[in-house]
């Protein structure tokens, strides 16, 4: 007789004896394994030597974290400025030249290469003149050295690390100075600073962004004489006293909730002189010049607004030909159609030209005012198609003085010419020294109007080879035998040249090519000069008839969609 099966399917009761088993295995298991004696002792040893090596890497730890409570490290980049100023002042350090192994580099660190160099290289006059580029000690890469600062221990450790980049390497600075303050690390950093400072005293520093949108240093050039640009009277003065004046006034513009930011639109004519100018100032007021390629691959109104953001507060930011990243008319209707050469919208007819940049106006324009602007800098944009910007662009607070340079006026073309004939005080000063009379003509004395420079007669050197053996081209470029000039003689000189050349005909860089060509014969010069305007002249109307014609010939919209 079938009884009732009380036990429901599934429940607690029908599984335990199971599980209970299960477990009753396991640990029978373990037993069973613990029988063998070789198995229990590893075991033990295993437990034990992992305690082991955790107490060692605890103590390891600890005695680490005591260590570095005495140490400060600091890490400088290959890619930020500070980078530079430590090994220039590494490669200064006494300590550097006794080290038993170094790098031996001609780097120059964005410096002047006069400014590094292996002890008794300045001396050796013939070395310096030969080699333009300087020999420094530098710390070895995966190298640890050890020196003293101020009474205080230092280890220098330059890592170099690959970036996967086509073999690329980063390199970073590591300097660990025995000391629990920060004291001894900022007067480090602050000598290391000024004497950067100190021996780029005579450059600019140039800056431009890089594929990644960093900024990045490229060079570093000689400051030029803000009086070798030679302008009408009063722009130069104008440009220095402004953006100086703007410098020394941020109390001001933040009193009265003004961005504290300049803007400069130097426009006109080629050749005019106004990145030269630029690039004076910034020599002239001690500031780096960052370059702002508008027509950069890749960049966007996203990048430029970070670069510009990034921005130290003081600087010069430089947008040249600020017209060229837009191929279309600088026009915030993007239907205004291609620019033509002379900055005016082109012809209605005429065919698209195609844009690479990724940049659009008003992207231009809230990286120049946007909230994320960097304060502090002063902005210089150049163009030569001035009628082409967009009055946005333009506007006060963007572009706050707009300066136009024009084609050589008589006035520049004679400074000009002065200062290319009159010797330099440091010319009179080696001349002195070396017993040669500078101002032969000073007192009015009238001289033979005749040039000895180069090219104007042979040399004894060149009589002596026969005719059939001279050789086509015997340059002798001795300065020493340009004529003697003094300040009346160069003076009267200029004002014949300045008189024939015509006002506001040619540009200030063709003049300067011009008295290129006669850099010892001022008197040739003066007299060649009318020809040469003439010559001027004819190759400007060729070059207009030829662009004329061009233009005659290009094909229509019409027939460009036909042929497409
Ligand atoms: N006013 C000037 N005084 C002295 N030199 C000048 C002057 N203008 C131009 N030059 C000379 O001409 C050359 C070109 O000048 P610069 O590049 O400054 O002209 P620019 O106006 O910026 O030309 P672009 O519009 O083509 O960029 C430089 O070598 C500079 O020395």
């Amino acid at each position: 007789m079938g009884g009732v099966n009380n036990t429901v399917p599934g429940s607690s009761n029908s599984t335990a004896p199971t599980s209970l088993g299960s477990v009753t295995d396991f640990s029978s298991l373990i037993a069973f394994f613990f029988t063998f004696g070789a198995l229990r002792d590893w075991i033990k040893i295993f437990l034990f030597g992992g305690a082991l090596e955790s107490l060692r890497r605890l103590g390891l730890y600890l005695y680490r974290t005591f260590i570095d409570s005495f140490w400060i490290t600091a890490h400088f980049d290959e890619d930020d400025p500070s980078y530079n100023w430590i090994m220039l002042f590494l490669s200064k350090q006494p300590a550097w030249a006794k080290a038993r192994e170094v790098e031996v580099s001609t780097r120059s660190f964005g410096l002047n290469s006069s400014a590094i160099m292996v002890p008794g290289e300045e001396d050796d006059k013939e070395l310096s003149l030969l080699a333009s580029r300087k020999l420094a000690y530098l710390p070895s890469p995966s190298m640890s050295y050890s020196m003293w600062y101020r009474g205080r221990y230092m280890a220098v450790t330059r890592v170099q690390t690959q970036t996967g980049y086509y073999g690329q390497k980063q390199e970073t600075l590591q300097i660990s100075i025995f000391a629990r303050s920060h004291r001894v690390l900022n007067e480090l950093l602050l000598a290391a600073k000024k004497q950067y400072m100190s021996a780029s005293e005579h450059n600019i520093s140039i800056y431009v962004s890089d594929s990644s949108n960093s900024w990045r240093h490229v060079a570093s050039r000689p400051k030029r004489n803000i009086n070798s640009i030679i302008l009408d009277p009063g722009i130069s003065e104008l440009l220095v006293d402004d953006a100086r004046d703007f410098l020394e006034s941020k109390a001001w513009y933040s009193a009265r909730g003004i961005p504290f930011r300049r803007g400069y639109l130097l426009y006109g004519a080629p050749g005019s002189g106004k990145t030269s100018i630029i690039s004076s100032i910034a020599g002239e007021l001690g500031l780096d010049v960052y370059i702002i390629s508008l027509s950069r691959a890749g960049l966007d109104d996203s990048a430029l607004s970070e670069l510009i953001s990034e921005l130290p507060e003081k600087c010069i930011a430089l947008m040249e030909d600020i017209d060229a990243a837009f191929t279309q008319s600088l026009n915030r209707d993007a239907v205004s159609g291609p620019a033509s050469e002379d900055g005016k919208p082109a012809p209605p007819g005429a065919p698209p030209v195609p844009s690479t940049s990724r940049l659009s106006l008003s992207g231009l324009l809230n990286a120049l005012d946007g909230v994320a602007a960097q304060e502090g800098r002063i902005l210089y944009a150049t163009t030569n198609k001035y009628t082409a910007l967009d009055p946005a662009l333009c506007r006060p607070g963007r572009m706050d003085i707009h300066l136009e340079f024009k084609l050589a006026s008589k006035y520049q073309a004679e400074k000009l010419f002065s200062s290319f004939y009159l010797p330099t005080e440091e010319e009179k000063k080696v001349e002195k020294d070396s017993g040669a009379t500078v101002d032969d003509a000073e007192e009015g004395e009238e001289v033979e109007e005749k040039d000895s420079g180069y090219n104007s007669s042979a040399s004894s050197e060149t009589d002596l080879i026969p005719p059939s053996e001279k050789p086509t081209f015997f340059g002798t470029s001795h300065r020493k035998q340009a004529p003697k000039l003094g300040k009346k003689q160069v003076a009267k000189l200029a004002a014949r040249f300045a008189e024939n050349v015509p006002e506001r005909e040619v540009s200030m860089a063709a003049l300067q090519g011009y008295l290129m060509t006669y850099k010892v014969r001022p008197y040739e010069a003066v007299n060649a000069v009318k020809d040469w305007v003439e010559s001027e002249r004819e190759a400007r109307l060729k070059k207009a008839q030829a662009a004329a014609a061009d233009s005659q010939t290009a094909p229509s919209t019409e027939e460009v969609k036909a042929d497409s």
